[in-house]
């Protein structure tokens, strides 16, 4: 006998948690399925925690910074508050009963399991099978990626839920992968101490942003000590009672550390979600959806398992507009030219829309800007740790921006400001006759309006 409900949810990560909350509170009958934690990825092994770290680091640096501009401070840096603050603020050592009765309080039911897509509104956990009236929203997040390099699987390697929840420090630490991930952690762990080597694929740590942008990164981690490979290809890895072995393809000595941290990426699992059982090809990286966010009918998807960015922010964008598409409100499609995000390094290394490279793939004219921060009355005034610049992206023959990168102190904050522009459309020569406020860091984008060509 399956039971009758109008929605049911598979994973309560951000967006899963959102859409079951919200439908609940306009009074439908929803279930939720999570295999794991109420609230997902983010709050226990993600953004939050890793954060906090951030924070952490960021004040060792900062007193380092102390000596030329204010006086002496003799900092001893202990990684005991950090892993503590992550237990009791915030993971409460991974219990998500605050999270379950934030759910339950809006009238949501919570079902511990496994959900999977048995057909058209039907789902199965456990012995359990639900009928979804209205219809099933898949929001089962993404896993780490682990590239298939000989030796590794069968190593106790790290991924990003060890390196949040470790309550000691490694003396040493091998990061496989440049991207957000590989580059905020490296950074994290190596102002506490632990000597830290990066191993990047690419050409570039962050490849997928502004070259500008990878360099910056690049040269803001040697400074904190992190040994940077990029190009890299690994050959091989080990593991033995003296920790990991790693070998690199072509000449050079095998990299050495107590730890080694895969941070290749991340991906949606789809095979074992039954996905086939509504037509869509359970081999694909990603869920595609319409701009409702549906993917088949009585079906949507939002968060990582759609494959448009592996953002909170997207799964909580994406869970407004498919709570609207289930309620049948009217509203706007999914519309992702302005899609931000922020590598939390010190310097913040933010970017919003296209870069250089990805406009002119495009065929489109561009014109481009660009400003180191230090420049700007502001980064000067700050000193040391005012590396950093903004890059503006403008489609010429339209006169609009269509994509900026805005690393620095406060990167991610001084993006804003951008994001409104590229998502709106403000014409350029609107942005160059507005008044930029003295002397904050978000002038230097009056300076690379002016330096666009
Ligand atoms: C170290 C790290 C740092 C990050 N930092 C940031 C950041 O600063 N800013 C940012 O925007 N993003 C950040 N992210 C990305 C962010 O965490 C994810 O984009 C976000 O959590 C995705 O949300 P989601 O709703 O897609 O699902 P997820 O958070 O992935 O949650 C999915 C949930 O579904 C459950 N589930 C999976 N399969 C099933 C099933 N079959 N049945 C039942 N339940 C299931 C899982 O247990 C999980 O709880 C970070 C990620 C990592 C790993
Ligand atoms: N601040 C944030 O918003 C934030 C922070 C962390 C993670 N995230 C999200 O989580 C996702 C996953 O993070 P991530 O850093 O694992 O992925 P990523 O895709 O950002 O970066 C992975 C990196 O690993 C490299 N790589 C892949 N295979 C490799 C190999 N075999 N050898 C060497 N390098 C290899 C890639 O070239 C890439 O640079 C991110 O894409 C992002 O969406 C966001």
């Amino acid at each position: 006998m399956s039971e009758q409900v109008d929605v049911v949810v598979v994973g309560l990560g951000p967006g899963g948690e959102y859409v079951a909350g919200a439908l609940a509170e306009a009074g439908l009958d929803v279930v939720g399925i999570e295999a794991e934690l109420v609230g997902g990825e983010c709050p226990y092994w993600g953004c939050v925690p890793s954060k906090m770290m951030i924070r952490a680091g960021n004040l060792l640096a900062e007193a380092r910074r102390l000596s030329s501009l204010a006086g002496d401070a003799e900092v001893t840096a202990d990684w005991s508050r950090v892993a503590g603050r992550i237990r009791d603020e915030a993971t409460d050592d991974w219990n998500d009963q605050v999270a379950v009765d934030r759910l339950a309080a809006k009238g949501g039911r919570l079902v511990r399991g496994t959900g999977r897509l048995t057909g058209p509104r039907r789902v199965a956990v456990g012995q359990r099978t639900f009928e979804a009236r209205r219809g099933v929203v898949l929001a089962t997040g993404s896993r780490p990626r682990i590239p298939p390099i000989p030796g590794l699987a069968t190593t106790p390697y790290w991924t990003n839920r060890d390196a949040v929840a470790t309550k000691e420090l490694p003396t040493s630490m091998l990061v496989l992968g440049g991207g957000a991930i590989g580059v905020e952690l490296a950074q994290v762990f190596a102002r506490f101490g632990c000597a830290v080597t990066v191993i990047e694929g690419q050409e570039r740590l962050l490849s997928q942003e502004e070259p500008e942008a990878g360099e910056l990164a690049a040269k803001v981690l040697g400074a904190d000590g992190v040994s940077v490979l990029t190009a890299a290809r690994v050959r091989e890895v080990s593991h033995d009672a003296s920790g990991f072995t790693v070998r690199l393809e072509g000449a050079g000595e095998a990299l050495h550390a107590e730890r080694l941290l895969v941070a290749t990426g991340r991906r949606a699992e789809l095979a074992a979600l039954g996905v086939d059982t509504m037509g869509l090809d359970p081999a694909a990286a990603a869920v595609s959806t319409d701009g409702q966010l549906r993917a088949a009918p009585g079906l949507w998807a939002v968060g990582d398992i759609t494959g448009r960015g592996a953002f909170t922010h997207v799964s909580m964008y994406q869970a407004q507009i498919a709570v609207r598409a289930i309620l049948g409100q009217p509203g706007p499609d999914a519309d992702y030219r302005a899609l931000p995000r922020v590598t939390f390094t010190d310097p913040e290394i933010a970017a919003v829309g296209l870069t250089e490279q990805q406009a002119r793939d495009r065929g489109l004219r561009v014109r481009t800007g660009m400003v180191p921060i230090a420049s700007s009355t502001r980064g000067w005034i700050h000193g040391p740790g005012n590396d950093g610049f903004i890059k503006l992206v403008e489609d010429a023959d339209r006169g609009v921006l269509i994509g900026a990168t805005s690393t620095g102190p406060a990167g991610g904050e001084v993006l804003y400001g951008l994001n409104v522009a590229v998502q709106a459309e403000v014409p350029v020569e609107r942005l160059r006759h507005m008044i930029y406020t003295y002397p904050t860091f978000h002038r230097t984008v009056e300076a690379a309006l002016e330096a666009l060509r």
